[in-house]
């Protein structure tokens, strides 16, 4: 049986999603996303399931980071959970003015920042490891409330104060299955993601001359998200998603184009995309007019150009 790494404890809504992508794999909790990378990078786990972006509050920085450094690794599949929250409090406190400490993991706080306003005006927000770490904290007397994942208090009874909190309705949260590349990558859907980080040079129009090798080969892209290098002040990495699949001709030549302006590309995933919204195909660049480009040029270059 694999063993799947995720960002735990049990509770979080990273364990939803590595359930729902498990297909019957063991589930390993693990307190930190570095962490989780660091158990699939030596081997202990096979892959590793972590948050990347939520609708509401962006990337997860622990999580671009940790694909841009050491070890390569790849994203072979995705699932995207809606996102409310549940606010768990210690026993015995009946009165919500008295809550004086609310715990939960950034992204969480941020998400329920103006109902903590309004129904928690007492209380400093803390933040926590994960979600479910907060409600780990609350049930050791550590703060008087957590904001959750709905299922948190299956893990971690506690009296429930409210359900369903989230400033923004219809909010989600993007996780990733990611492992070891010395394997073969899923097979193209027609609806795929592929992700790359790229240190682009610190000159004029680096950035956009990678932005226009895609633009040019009329690939869509779907995120575009800036990260310190960690080297130079005011150097960053830039990690770019777009529509296709690596094993595509249009992605391919695009992906050889980027590597020719930047040496320092890495390609971090290609796998269908958790939404199954098809990739959107420029009139003169399908896969098929890749191909036929090629082939015309090596009819050109034999003399036998049609
Ligand atoms: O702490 C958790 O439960 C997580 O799975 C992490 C995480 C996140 O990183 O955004 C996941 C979804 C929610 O947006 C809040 C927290």
């Amino acid at each position: 049986m694999s063993r799947i790494a995720y960002f735990g404890p049990e509770g979080t809504f990273t364990e939803q999603a590595a359930r729902e992508l498990a297909r019957g794999a063991e589930l390993i909790p693990v307190e930190t996303i570095p962490n989780a990378f660091s158990v699939v990078r030596k081997g202990e786990a096979d892959a590793a399931c972590v948050p990347v972006e939520n609708s509401v509050e962006g990337a997860v920085p622990a999580t671009l980071d940790g694909l841009a450094e050491q070890e390569p690794l790849v994203a072979v599949a995705e699932a995207l959970l809606p996102v409310h929250f549940s606010v768990l409090t210690r026993p015995g406190i009946t009165d919500a003015g008295d809550i004086r400490t609310v715990a939960s993991h950034p992204h969480a706080l941020a998400q329920v920042r103006l109902w903590a306003e309004t129904h928690l005006p007492n209380a400093r927000p803390v933040a926590t490891s994960s979600t479910a770490a907060a409600a780990v904290a609350v049930r050791a007397g550590e703060f008087d409330a957590a904001v959750t994942a709905p299922v948190a208090v299956r893990h971690y009874p506690l009296p429930v104060l409210a359900t369903e909190v989230a400033d923004v309705r219809d909010a989600r949260t993007r996780f990733l299955l990611v492992r070891r590349p010395d394997h073969p990558l899923p097979a193209p859907t027609g609806a795929d993601r592929t992700s790359i980080v790229a240190a682009a040079a610190n000159r004029t129009g680096a950035l956009a001359e990678l932005l226009t090798e895609l633009a040019g080969r009329g690939i869509n892209l779907t995120r575009l998200d800036a990260r310190p290098a960690k080297g130079n002040f005011g150097e960053y990495r830039f990690f770019i998603d777009f529509e296709g699949h690596v094993a595509e001709p249009r992605i391919g030549d695009a992906l050889a184009a980027l590597r020719r302006r930047c040496r320092n590309v890495r390609f971090l995933g290609s796998h269908p995309r958790a939404d199954g919204a098809r990739a959107t195909i420029e009139p003169f660049a399908g896969n098929d007019d890749f191909v036929d480009a090629a082939e015309w040029v090596e009819a050109v270059r034999r003399g036998e150009q049609a």
